[in-house]
């Protein structure tokens, strides 16, 4: 026991030491030039501001920073730079307009190095392997592309339709299965586009692996969850010293998720040989590939298939339940949406996708800007890294400072957004349109704009996103009424979680169809019926 507590100790006694040595280093070696550092809260000798940052909805404390001290403000967290941005034009200026400087990641050594996680699209720094990652979303995933998802996704949202009034008959009167059921809907539509695997509905062996290696990744990514990412060099004490279980979570994680972006590839190349492949991400990728692609290029593409599941499945997924939260909070929003949808498609049919392109659902599009504005999925998008150092407005912007946009703060903004906090698509709409704006050039920034990220990094999967968030609304409009739970003395608040994806905490709502021929059509859907990716994209399509 003793010489336990001795190891502990002097473990304690080197991470102490370590930082304030890295500390030191770091100050005695730094070449910077005279300029100020953008102004911010005071900051404590060694730590910085490392204990001001708040774990519940950073977000809120960060915009009330922003309006302290401007649209830019410098954090540090012991030697690490943080440069927080309030505002869209510091964000454009930055992260767009100077994109070939502030377009890295992080590199977080828990994530990166001993998860394996740093082949991730999302954690990749700005290198040759993060432009042949994005190339391969563009050659598929571009405004061009993505009318070959139409039918995909039309089939989902009428898949989670039918879900859901499988679960009204079965007892769930109080939306307990929603936000589950959602979540298999885009977990389902990621795996059919980027393997053309379509799962079973209950426990699929992929999704479970799938959600189980998501959930690593958010965990492993958690700011100031793995102290090895503050003390890079405890990673190499080896696993069987007192304290070091964060080794042997690493190597087990690192196992599964290679084993999540293997199996499903191997499988496509596989069913390939003998012509039995469906169409797929995958499969288009390796026909319009040579045949000789070195393990490099084949590396890439299996990581970059996996990210689509990744990065696609719980955001879509929340902006969605968001969706469901709005139309309890906001029933006269529900009412003019499906008044809208009658009058233009009527109560016949389910919508589709070409209907959104005639430009006359004004106000569902509006409702859709209004769901990402209101409740950003990713309300401080994901963390840039900068590569050099750089003046902004006089101020000295530090080589690798973690840039961090508060999306959320930004549509919080009145100025922008008048009443920031009430739900009201009208913002989006002229008058002549029923909404509140004189004309077209008074109508605020796109969210899509902002929700999305900046520069070269901003989201590639983004036009699908769009769509699967639209055809979902639409289609849920047209056959169901959301409301709140009957007889509740309570309405649910607008409560969401803390993490990188932020999504509505569980709430209570009955959703009921809408009429008897909603009915119908709701439980016209036929599971059997599989609708792959469109080998070709249907005709007449603008993009
Ligand atoms: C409503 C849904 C979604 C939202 C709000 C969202 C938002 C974001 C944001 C904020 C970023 C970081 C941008 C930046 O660093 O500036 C991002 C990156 C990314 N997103 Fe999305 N996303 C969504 C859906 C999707 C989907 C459906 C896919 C895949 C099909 C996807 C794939 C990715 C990938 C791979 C990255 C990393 C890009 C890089 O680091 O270069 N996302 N997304």
């Amino acid at each position: 026991m003793a010489q336990y507590l001795d190891s502990a100790f002097l473990l304690a006694l080197s991470v102490v030491g370590l930082v304030a040595f890295k500390w030191i280093i770091s100050r005695a070696s730094s070449t910077h030039s005279k300029l100020p550092l953008p102004p911010g809260p005071k900051l404590t000798p060694i730590v910085g501001n490392l204990f001001q940052f708040p774990r519940e909805l950073p977000w809120i404390k960060y915009r009330e920073w922003g309006l302290e001290y401007g649209d830019v403000v410098y954090l540090r967290a012991i030697n690490r730079n943080i440069i927080l941005i309030n505002s869209h034009q510091a964000a454009l200026d930055l992260l767009e307009h100077k994109s070939v400087i502030f377009s890295s990641r992080p590199h977080i050594t828990f994530a990166s190095d001993m998860c394996g996680f740093s082949k991730s699209l999302v954690l990749t720094p700005y290198n040759a392997r993060m432009r042949a990652s994005r190339k391969h979303f563009h050659s598929l995933m571009s405004p061009r592309h993505t009318p070959q998802y139409w039918s995909l996704e039309e089939s989902a949202a009428r898949r989670l339709a039918r879900s859901l009034y499988d679960d009204i008959t079965s007892g769930d009167d109080q939306g307990e299965q929603v936000f589950e059921r959602i979540k298999w809907t885009t977990a389902s539509v990621a795996v059919l586009i980027a393997y053309g695997y379509t799962p079973s509905k209950e426990h699929d062996p992929l999704l479970r692996m799938e959600e189980a290696t998501s959930r690593y990744f958010e965990e492993a990514t958690a700011p100031g969850g793995w102290i090895v990412d503050e003390i890079t060099v405890l990673k190499y004490i080896p696993s069987w010293f007192p304290f070091t279980s964060f080794q042997r979570t690493a190597a087990k994680w690192r196992r599964e998720v290679q084993e999540v972006v293997d199996v499903p590839f191997d499988t496509v190349r596989n069913q390939m040989s003998t012509n039995s492949a469906p169409p797929s991400f995958v499969r288009s990728i390796l026909e319009g590939e040579p045949s000789s692609q070195t393990p490099e290029e084949i590396d890439i593409l299996k990581w970059t298939a996996g990210v689509i599941f990744s990065a696609g499945t719980e955001t879509t997924a929340s902006a969605i339940y968001s969706y469901f939260l709005a139309m309890v909070l906001f029933p006269k929003v529900q009412e003019r949406a499906q008044a809208e949808l009658d009058a233009v498609i009527s109560t016949k049919r389910m919508p589709r996708l070409a209907d959104r392109q005639g430009g006359k659902l004004v106000y569902v599009e509006a409702l859709v800007k209004e769901i990402m504005r209101w409740a950003p999925i990713a309300p401080l998008g994901v963390v840039h890294l900068s590569t050099k150092e750089y003046e902004y407005r006089g101020w000295r912007i530090p080589d690798e400072s973690m840039v961090v946009v508060n999306v959320w703060g930004i549509f919080r903004d009145p100025s922008i957004y008048p009443l920031p906090d009430e739900f009201r698509p009208e913002r989006f709409l002229t008058k002549a349109q029923g909404g509140d704006c004189e004309s077209t050039e008074d109508i605020p920034l796109d969210p899509r704009e902002v929700v999305f990220g900046y520069g070269r990094r901003n989201c590639p999967g983004q036009h699908l996103a769009d769509l699967a968030l639209w055809i979902a609304v639409a289609t849920i409009l047209s056959v169901y009424h959301i409301s709140a739970v009957p007889d509740s003395d309570k309405m649910p608040s607008v409560d969401y979680t803390s993490g990188v994806v932020s999504h509505p905490k569980p709430f209570k709502c009955a959703v009921l169809p809408r009429s008897e021929k909603a009915k119908q059509l709701i439980l016209e859907f036929d599971d059997s019926a599989v609708a792959y990716m469109a080998e070709t994209p249907p005709f007449d399509v603008k993009v």
